[in-house]
Parts: C-alpha cells; sequence; structure tokens
C-alpha cells in the first residue's frame, strides 16, 4: 500500500494568461489530496473517492472504473469524475510499464473542487506518484509533473497549462511560461482564502476568454497586460528574501499587481459577483490585496494579508462560506506512508 499527497495553490498571478503564452506564478499552499494506491492482481481499478462532491451534492461509492458505480448521480457527472483518476491510471501503468497493472485507489482530499484551488492538478499528481511507487517504479516529481500535465490536457481536451501540475509537483511557488516550468524563491506570503462554496467551469471559463482575444484587440492587450504585471510581481520576488517574513513595502506592492490582475480578469468576465464581494471585504478589512483564484465564474479569492482582519471580515461576509489562512506548502508531491 502506497500513499502519496500533493498540495493545491493559489495564482498569485497569471491564470488565464497563462494558457495563451504568458507567464504565471502559482504557490502551492498547505491543503492536499492524498492518494492510496493497493496493486490488483486482477487488473482491475476499484476507485472509493468518498469525499468527491460536484455542484454542491456529494457523490459516494466503492465503485470501480471498470464497473460503473451505482448511485443516485447522473451518469454524465459520475463520468466526469472519474477521467482523472482513469488519466492518472493511464500514465501510472505507462511509467511503471505495466499496462495491465490494476489498482484499489482511495481519494481523500481537504481541497475544494472547481473552486480555483488546483484539487484536479492534486490529484492526478498524487495519484501517478503513488501508483508508479506501488508497482516499484519511481518517478522524479518534474516527472510526475509532466505526466499529470499530459493528463490534465487530455482530461480538458487541450486547454490546460503546466501551471497547475507543475505547482502541485513541485511546491513552493513556480513560474510557468509556456513549456518553460520552473521553481522560484519566494518569502513565507500571508495567504487567506475565501471560498464562496461554489464552483466555475474551468473550460467554459477559458473558453469565453479565448473568444473574447480572438475577437477584440482590446482583449487581447488585456491578456498581454496581465503577463506584464506578472513579471513586475517576479521582478518583486526576486528582490525579496525568501528567509523573511516579507515587509509592509513588499506586501503593498505584490498586493497592488493582485488588485490590478483581479480588475482585469474581472474585465475578461471570468470573475463573479460572489468573488468580487469577497475581494471588496478583504480590501476593506485592510488586505494589501485580493483576488480571484484559477479560473473563477465562482470557488475562491486569495488576499495577503499577515493580520487577522481578513479572514474575521470574511466570516462576517454572506457570499463567503468558508475563510482560512493557507501556509504556502514548501514540499510538492511525498510519500505519506509506503
Ligand atoms: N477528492 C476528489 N476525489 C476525486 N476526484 C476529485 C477530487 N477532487 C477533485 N477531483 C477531480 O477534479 C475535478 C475538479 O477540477 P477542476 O474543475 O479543474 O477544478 P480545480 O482544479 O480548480 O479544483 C473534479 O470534478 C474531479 O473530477
Ligand atoms: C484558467 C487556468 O489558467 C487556471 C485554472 O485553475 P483551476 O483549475 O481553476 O485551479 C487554466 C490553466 O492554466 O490550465
Ligand atoms: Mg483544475
Amino acid at each position: 500500500m502506497t500513499t502519496c499527497s500533493a498540495p493545491g495553490k493559489v495564482y498569485l498571478f497569471g491564470e488565464h494568461a497563462v494558457v495563451y503564452g504568458e507567464p504565471a506564478v502559482p504557490c502551492a499552499v498547505e491543503r492536499r489530496a492524498r492518494v492510496t494506491v493497493e496493486p490488483r492482481e486482477d487488473g482491475r481499478v476499484r476507485v472509493d473517492a468518498a469525499d468527491l462532491s460536484l455542484d454542491g451534492f456529494t457523490v459516494t461509492w466503492g465503485g470501480s472504473i471498470d464497473d460503473r458505480p451505482d448511485i443516485d448521480a447522473p451518469a454524465p457527472l459520475v463520468e466526469a469524475a472519474m477521467e482523472y483518476i482513469e488519466a492518472a491510471v493511464r500514465q501510472a501503468r505507462e511509467a511503471a510499464d505495466r499496462p495491465d497493472a490494476g489498482f484499489d485507489i482511495t481519494v481523500e482530499s481537504a481541497i475544494p473542487l472547481g473552486a480555483g484551488l488546483g484539487s484536479s492538478a492534486a490529484v492526478v499528481v498524487a495519484g501517478i506518484d503513488a501508483a508508479t511507487r506501488a508497482l516499484g517504479t519511481e518517478l522524479d516529481p518534474e516527472e510526475v509533473a509532466r505526466r499529470a500535465y499530459e493528463a490534465e490536457y487530455e482530461v480538458q481536451e487541450g486547454q490546460a497549462s503546466r501551471a497547475d501540475t507543475f505547482c502541485s509537483a513541485m511546491g513552493g511557488a513556480v513560474r510557468v511560461e509556456g513549456d518553460d516550468t520552473r521553481t522560484i524563491d519566494a518569502p513565507p506570503l500571508p495567504f487567506v482564502v475565501g471560498y464562496d462554496g461554489g464552483a466555475g467551469d474551468t473550460g467554459e471559463l477559458v473558453a469565453g476568454v479565448r473568444a473574447l482575444r480572438e475577437e477584440h484587440a482590446f482583449a487581447a492587450d488585456t491578456v498581454e497586460t496581465v503577463g506584464d504585471l506578472t513579471r513586475e510581481g517576479e521582478r518583486l520576488l526576486a528582490d525579496a528574501d525568501p528567509e523573511r517574513e516579507p515587509g509592509d513595502e513588499l506586501l503593498a506592492d505584490l498586493g497592488e499587481l493582485m488588485n490590478f490582475n483581479h480588475g482585469l480578469l474581472e474585465a475578461l468576465g471570468v470573475s463573479a459577483r460572489s468573488l468580487d464581494a469577497m475581494v471588496w471585504a478583504a480590501r476593506d478589512a485592510g488586505a494589501a490585496g485580493a483576488k480571484l483564484t484559477g479560473a473563477g465564474g465562482g470557488g475562491c479569492i486569495v488576499a495577503l494579508d499577515p493580520t487577522d482582519e481578513t479572514q474575521h471580515a470574511l466570516g462576517y461576509t454572506a457570499e463567503c462560506e468558508q475563510s482560512f489562512r493557507a501556509e504556502l506548502a514548501t514540499e510538492g508531491v511525498r510519500v505519506e506512508a509506503a
């Protein structure tokens, strides 16, 4: 039996624009998906994803990929939920050169689904690492990231950047620009997350930005401007001392760029009333900056605030269902038990 875990992430800067070759800076945070894998002799795959909840209702089953689970949820929804795990299984079988390997898989995750915190990437990264190790093959985290990207790309029909999967596999802060992926130094940033309890449809939101960009030159310019502000944010991080808590000046400068980034995402049509409400609650509470994170449409915002004020204010914001502090996860994918 092998258990691996991988963290979720917030975008400090650059989601959506990263799909068009602009740089992005996601940061891994201490909310993890854990995947436990036990090889099976009979080549079958059974999946237990007990905390899987989609669009507000929960599906629970101990079904199998070969044998569709008999549960009270529309089949397409279950199919969609299983696709990431199926893709991870395909990658693990290929990496270990065991095309007929079977597995019992258990997924437990503390990352809300479809909310911009990269739950899909964390499940796929932890799943590939656990399944290959269960077969006696050890991949380095870069290889796990590469295979996890292939899996996400396949499930999301070509609408995926390397940002989520690379960040989840490597941990810490990373920068991704097209195929160029690297880890970068960052100080321990005081992230606060607000979650509206909902989710956005990543594919639909990405398609919306693509259409806007094709229709209007100013929308294409907006995407490029996101790239410009991301590059400026990267310079701020590069000049900071990664060992020290960031000072007020650095937080104010990063926060200003986050606010600008949120405004541009809003212009690109991927924010939502609930996300804007949480962003404003954070700013009013004194956060250095706040923006939506991930695909948008609903889900999470991220703010920078070393004090408890933002989390406290979000707790009283009607649109916010849950708020929590999110520590930078310096470790990416890791073995929990073998
Ligand atoms: N705990 C889990 N168990 C099984 N599948 C999960 C789990 N968490 C996430 N997933 C998969 O990831 C999908 C959500 O990914 P996505 O829409 O990319 O949003 P995000 O990555 O922002 O959370 C879910 O619909 C499901 O297929
Ligand atoms: C919108 C996008 O830039 C980020 C999506 O992040 P998430 O799946 O919502 O966590 C898409 C991508 O980079 O694959
Ligand atoms: Mg995702």
